[in-house]
């Protein structure tokens, strides 16, 4: 019958044991945001303008085509709506656009952060406005054909000119050529250019300079910009990544971002307070991925599986008592269920991690930026471990749908490509785990000189006991405790060895490379840390909130099973030096079962309580009503090989082929 639940799904929500609501507030933070998340959801989906086609039929031409006619109605719909907070609006932007680029994405989550992180207030004034009210559209251009991550090696300049007041860009070689860069294909006309300044024949390494690159007349390249797209690519098919090559283009003098650091008219040059304040934007891309990118794709890819599992029926259990829903292999609840404990976990860390960033950020913008280092520290490690997981738990979200995981009509395919590229953007996770390592290191230096290490670090002030304490009730605290000890010990090592190395007449940079597998481990460990850390707090505020005891009982399990399946899955080493005793990680083992069993009836509960709407999921299996097999013809027949029962190739070649072979 139309319209009427799946009676398999529904036997699952008639058992729900917590709160369901009180579960929603808790993950968009207070029921104040979950009002403005619906509020803003509600107004993008049940826009009659917005048709929201699917992009799966589409060409790679005609998803960019339909992205830009999307986006264009979206910003037309912004003003009249008046949405101006930016929470506001990347909620209803994300209902619109769900696991896919705008054409402005650049502009709206790079460009404009940029501005307001590296303009002078005077140059903000003058293009901010511009830039809100999309008269000039920018993306952020860094990245070359030659260097990503070595922005220090980046080959295109900046070379002041003191007669006109004016740089010039100039991409020297082929690997200078800018590529990547977000909406830089076909959409902009602005960008944010990362390029070496040379001052009198100095170099004082990369700045951002803000450059026309196409006419805002007919959108034709600006004379000595040479412009295009990048081809296709794993996913991301409605983005037009760009390259772009300068012919020695002048720009004004005024149009380097100047708010960290200065060029006079007479090519003086006021140097930033801390070089590192030019990759700010980069900062902030990685603190709000964890979230949007990491936490959010996993727990819809958590959502579609969790729900059809519970739809799908296969095998048996018992000899002759019938197929069971496949949720109820344990094995299939032990592929799946962490995969939805880290999705909250990872949500509950970037509660966190915005927090954070927030807070040093307006810190920064009053001048004080010791805590700059701890920002970068947190943000590397914590975007490259969540990234890292996530990816990994939407594969096997799309293995637990069986074969269906593997179509599109699972869903899982788009959201998994979107999110994908968060691994290498933004700072290639290898990288951002080193990046993260050399701050740990810098901090074991400074505890074993008796200074006091801030909030995330503070563990590397106090070591920990020998041996863990914990028992057949497994906690939370003493949870928290192993992976504080293990991240206390990972981190000690990857110094000694470094230290080691350095005394035994290595060469410091030598010695660095030398020891990256171990620090890796540390980065590693030390973000899981942080996010069982994160889980734990998150715990007790809600606890101190009086939010319900059943929600609370369900979000325990869920944040214990989430440390005990890290645990078992690096069970090495958290038992190595005896840590953990053999009979404790039987303890361990066995609670994670328990969590498994304890959980079942709850998992679609848990998955609900998001609240994706099926819109954004876009997935036949993921339905919220759970009527699978009603809707995969229907979806099938969408498809252009459908349009007609004989393809036209078979006139063209097999007939011919045939009649010729009918013939010998
Ligand atoms: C409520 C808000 C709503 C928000 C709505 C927004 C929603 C957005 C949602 C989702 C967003 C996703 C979609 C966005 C699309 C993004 C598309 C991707 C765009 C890009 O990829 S742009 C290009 C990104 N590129 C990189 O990340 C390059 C990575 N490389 C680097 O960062 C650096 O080169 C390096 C860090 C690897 C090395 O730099 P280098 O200069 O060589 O420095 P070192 O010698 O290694 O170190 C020197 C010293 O500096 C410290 N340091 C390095 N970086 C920083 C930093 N960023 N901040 C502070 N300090 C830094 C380093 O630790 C060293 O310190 P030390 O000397 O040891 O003390
Ligand atoms: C979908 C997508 C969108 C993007 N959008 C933009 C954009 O809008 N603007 C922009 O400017 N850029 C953009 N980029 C580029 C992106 O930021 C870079 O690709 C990324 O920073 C990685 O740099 P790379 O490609 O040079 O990788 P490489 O550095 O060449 O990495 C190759 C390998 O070398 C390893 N490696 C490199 N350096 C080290 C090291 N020091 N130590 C150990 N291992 C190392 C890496 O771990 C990796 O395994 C985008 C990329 C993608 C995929």
């Amino acid at each position: 019958m139309a319209g009427t639940v799946n009676p398999d799904l529904q036997a699952e929500r008639d058992r729900i044991s917590f709160e369901q609501e009180a579960l929603t507030n808790a993950i968009d933070g207070t029921p104040e945001k979950t009002e403005k998340r619906r509020k803003y959801a509600n107004l993008a989906l049940n826009d009659p303008d917005f048709d929201m086609t699917s992009y799966n039929f589409l060409s790679r031409s005609e998803k960019y085509g339909a992205a830009v006619e999307k986006t264009v109605k979206m910003i037309k719909k912004i003003g009249k709506l008046g949405i101006t907070d930016p929470t506001d609006l990347y909620i209803y932007r994300s209902h619109i656009f769900p696991n896919e680029s705008t054409s402005f994405t650049l502009h709206a989550d790079m460009f404009i952060p940029t501005l307001m992180g590296q303009a002078s207030p005077k140059q903000q004034s003058k293009w901010l406005p511009k830039a809100l009210t999309l008269q000039i559209i920018g993306t952020y251009a860094q990245t070359e054909l030659g260097h990503g991550t070595f922005i220090r090696g980046l080959e295109t300049t900046a070379t002041y000119d003191e007669k006109t007041e004016e740089f010039v860009i100039h991409s020297p070689t082929r690997t200078s050529l800018k590529w990547w860069p977000g909406n830089l294909g076909k959409s902009t006309n602005h960008a944010i250019v990362m390029a070496q300044l040379i001052v009198k024949g100095q170099n004082y390494g990369p700045h951002p300079f803000i450059v026309q690159i196409r006419s805002l007349e007919n959108h034709m390249p600006q004379p000595g910009v040479t412009l295009g797209d990048i081809g296709p690519k794993f996913g991301y098919d409605a983005n037009d990544n760009g390259f772009m090559q300068f012919d020695h283009v002048r720009i004004p003098r005024e149009n380097m971002l100047m708010k960290h650091s200065r060029v006079e008219p007479d090519g003086t040059y006021i140097k930033a307070k801390n070089s590192k304040l030019t990759y700010g934007t980069m900062v902030f891309v990685r603190s709000v991925l964890i979230r949007d990118v990491a936490a959010l794709s996993l727990a819809q890819c958590a959502t579609i599986a969790i729900r059809y599992s519970c739809v799908r029926r296969q095998s048996e259990i018992k000899p002759g008592a019938g197929e069971p829903k496949v949720m109820d292999y344990r094995a299939q609840q032990a592929k799946l269920f962490p995969q939805l404990a880290t999705a909250y976990a990872f949500l509950f860390v970037a509660q966190e991690m915005e927090n954070i960033y927030f807070s040093v950020n307006s810190e920064i913008d009053r001048g004080e930026i010791d805590r700059l280092p701890e920002l970068h520290g947190l943000s590397s490690a914590l975007k490259a471990f969540t990234t890292d997981w996530a990816v990994v738990g939407m594969e096997i979200c799309r293995r637990s749908c069986g074969g269906h995981g593997f179509s599109h009509c699972s869903g899982i395919p788009k959201i998994y490509v979107n999110a994908l590229p968060g691994v290498t953007y933004e700072g290639e996770n290898t990288v951002m785990y080193l990046q993260a390592a050399r701050y740990l290191v810098k901090c074991v230096n400074m505890a074993k000189r008796g200074d006091q290490l801030p909030g995330s670090v503070a563990f590397l002030n106090k070591k920990p006991a020998p041996k863990s304490s914990i028992t057949e009730d497994v906690n939370m605290v003493d949870l928290v405790e192993a992976y504080r000890a293990r991240a206390y010990y990972l981190v000690h090592m990857a110094s000694f060895e470094l230290d080691r190395e350095i005394k035994n007449g290595m060469a410091s940079y030598d010695a660095w490379n030398e020891c990256a597998v171990a620090l890796v481990m540390a980065a590693k460990a030390y973000g899981h840390y942080v996010v069982v850390e994160a889980f734990a707090k998150k715990l007790e505020t809600l606890t101190n909130n009086q939010v319900p005891a059943s929600v609370i009982g369900v979000l325990t399990l869920l944040g214990k099973l989430y440390a005990l399946h890290g645990i078992l899955e690096n069970s090495g080493d958290f038992m190595s030096e005896n840590y953990l005793s053999k009979q404790q990680k039987s303890f361990i083992y066995n609670g994670f079962l328990y969590a498994l069993k304890s959980l079942r009836p709850d998992a679609v509960g848990l998955v609900d309580a998001f609240e994706f709407p099926d819109k954004v999921l876009d997935s036949v299996l993921g339905r919220y009503d759970g009527r699978v097999y009603e809707n995969m013809l229907e979806w099938a027949m969408k498809d252009e090989l459908n349009k007609t029962q004989v393809h036209e190739s078979y006139f063209k070649h097999i007939r011919p082929f045939v009649k010729q072979a009918s013939k010998l």
